[in-house]
């Protein structure tokens, strides 16, 4: 299929004001592009249930990628009602969400979204308004003071407690998993409401269990099939009534920390919470960021944060140890790169410049594993055009960032772990590695994720070895699963430490 040039000049033409046609022509003219174009290639789709089987396929990330080596890199979906464009290259993702952001800044509005965003406040959720903005602006700002104060300790202090926690093992078997999430979960709580807790803290159980419960109901077919066909509302559906459950217990969570925090350490300030409800609450603040930030809004932002910066930076903690247990001597060099670079001391993040290698292999795992391989869908929200194909406004846009980092036009041998092609000369390209996205969705915290992803493996590579749990047991399985994040299968290492 050849793009249509065409239609370019059409997109342009069907966004300009209406003075130019007659309105019977503008009225045909409209018709003609309410629909997709028709020039897009996809896969045959079903009567009534489009491309519904190819939406629900196992580890969906490799399967959209599979469709790309038949349909080109860029193709459509039908679900129900709805046309999805799906993105399978850098250039393609740069130019949708990067040069044409504000075509494409959009989020579905959809019934199950309204259910766990609060209407659509939450920012990963809530559509692209001069509300949205002015939201995203002020927890922005916020954000980058506590990145700029106090993140460096808050992390540094987490990374300590994890080796603490890893050497307590002494060198038993075991799975790491849920030691990462109580480290990615502590420095976010402590940037939210000044707290961290302990493994065993039913309060930190509570909370975990229920958020990622939502996350993975929001994942499942059951959910979304709600969104495309409304009629399928009317039915009992037992996996809807879990979601609507977990959402309550959330916000009674998430409400009742807020209290607390309102309670005890407000005037002290240095929290993220303790900005947001300054701003909220001086009408000098509101007016600086041109909007009120409302209860609700706060609550959301918690929300955000702790969904969208826990499991990620836990899932790629896993990857990393999955990773270099297939390739033991990669933990190796990183080791002796920091014992030559900085003797004894711990890293800081000011000392990522002349750890190369150490930097390399971060990317590489964030390469193969985007931790949120197909990012957030977007919506067009005006009539646009991505390669020279006509894509109508709201059409839903599916960045597969996975499918970006394992094109092997851009990439040699993708599917291998290599750290050293992001070293000069290693042919690696930092600029078609879009882990975070782009644009005006870019992920809100990049920064955080960057700084936790340098400490936590620099601390954890200087002060243990990852060794497999025994010779019978297989290595863990790189494929993973596949959900709103990619997550490696549970398996067990001993971490051996290098004091010895
Ligand atoms: C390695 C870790 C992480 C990765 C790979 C990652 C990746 C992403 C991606 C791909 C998106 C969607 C961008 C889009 O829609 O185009 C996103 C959105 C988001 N992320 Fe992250 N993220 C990570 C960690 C974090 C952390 C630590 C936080 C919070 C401190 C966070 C907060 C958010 C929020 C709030 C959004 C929604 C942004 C919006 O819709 O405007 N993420 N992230």
């Amino acid at each position: 299929h050849k793009p249509d040039t065409q239609s370019q000049e059409d997109a342009k033409a069907s966004n300009k004001p209406e003075t130019t046609f007659p309105k019977f022509l503008q009225f045909f003219f409209k018709r003609l592009h309410s629909s997709p174009s028709p020039s897009l290639p996809g896969p045959p789709s079903f009567p009534f249930l489009g491309n519904m089987l190819d939406l629900t396929r196992d580890h969906l990330p490799i399967h959209l990628t599979a469709l790309a080596q038949r349909y080109g890199n860029i193709y459509r979906l039908k679900c129900g009602s709805t046309t999805m464009v799906i993105l399978n290259s850098s250039e393609l993702i740069r130019e949708a969400l990067i040069k044409k952001w504000s075509d494409f800044a959009g989020r579905p509005h959809s019934y199950t979204g309204d259910i766990v965003s609060g209407g659509g406040r939450s920012i990963s959720l809530g559509d692209y308004s001069e509300e949205w903005k002015a939201h995203r602006r002020v927890i922005h700002g916020a954000l980058q003071r506590c990145t700029s104060d106090s993140l460096h300790t808050v992390i540094e202090r987490q990374a300590r407690r994890l080796s603490q926690v890893l050497r307590d093992y002494k060198e038993t078997t075991v799975d790491l998993s849920e030691d990462f999430t109580v480290a990615a979960s502590n420095v976010i709580t402590t940037l939210t409401f000044g707290k961290s807790y302990d493994k065993s803290s039913e309060e930190l159980q509570k909370l975990q269990t229920c958020l990622n419960e939502i996350v993975s109901l929001w994942g499942s077919p059951w959910i979304s099939a709600l969104d495309s066909f409304p009629l399928l509302r009317k039915l009992p559906n037992p996996t809807f009534s879990r979601l609507l459950k977990e959402v309550d217990r959330r916000d009674e969570l998430i409400g009742k920390h807020i209290e607390e925090f309102k309670k005890s350490d407000c005037e002290e300030g240095g929290t993220l919470t303790s900005s947001l409800l300054q701003c909220q609450e001086t009408p000098q603040g509101a007016a600086k960021q041109q909007m009120t930030l409302t209860d609700t809004h706060v609550h959301m932002t918690t929300v955000d944060l702790l969904i969208g910066g826990t499991e990620t930076t836990a899932a790629l903690l896993n990857w990393t140890v999955a990773f270099i247990l297939h390739r033991p001597e990669v933990q190796n060099k990183v080791y002796e790169e920091q014992r030559a670079v900085l003797g004894v001391r711990y890293p800081q993040y000011s000392d990522r410049h002349r750890l190369p290698y150490l930097c390399a292999m971060i990317n590489e795992i964030l390469r193969l594993r985007p931790v949120a391989p197909l990012a957030v869908p977007h919506r067009a929200v005006r009539n646009s055009s991505i390669a020279g194909y006509f894509i109508p406004k709201n059409t839903i846009i599916i960045p597969n960032l996975f499918g970006a980092h394992h094109d092997p036009e851009v990439w040699k041998d993708p599917y291998s772990f290599r750290p050293e092609r992001f070293l000069k000369d290693g042919g690696g390209s930092i600029r078609a590695l879009i882990p975070f996205g782009g644009g005006a969705r870019l992920c809100l915290g990049e920064a955080v994720a960057k700084m936790e992803m340098f400490l936590f493996t620099a601390y954890l590579l200087r002060d243990f070895q990852f060794l497999p749990a025994s010779k019978e047991e297989p290595l863990p399985d790189l494929r993973g699963v596949a959900s709103v994040v990619l997550k490696v299968k549970p398996y067990t290492v001993i971490a051996r430490s290098r004091e010895q």
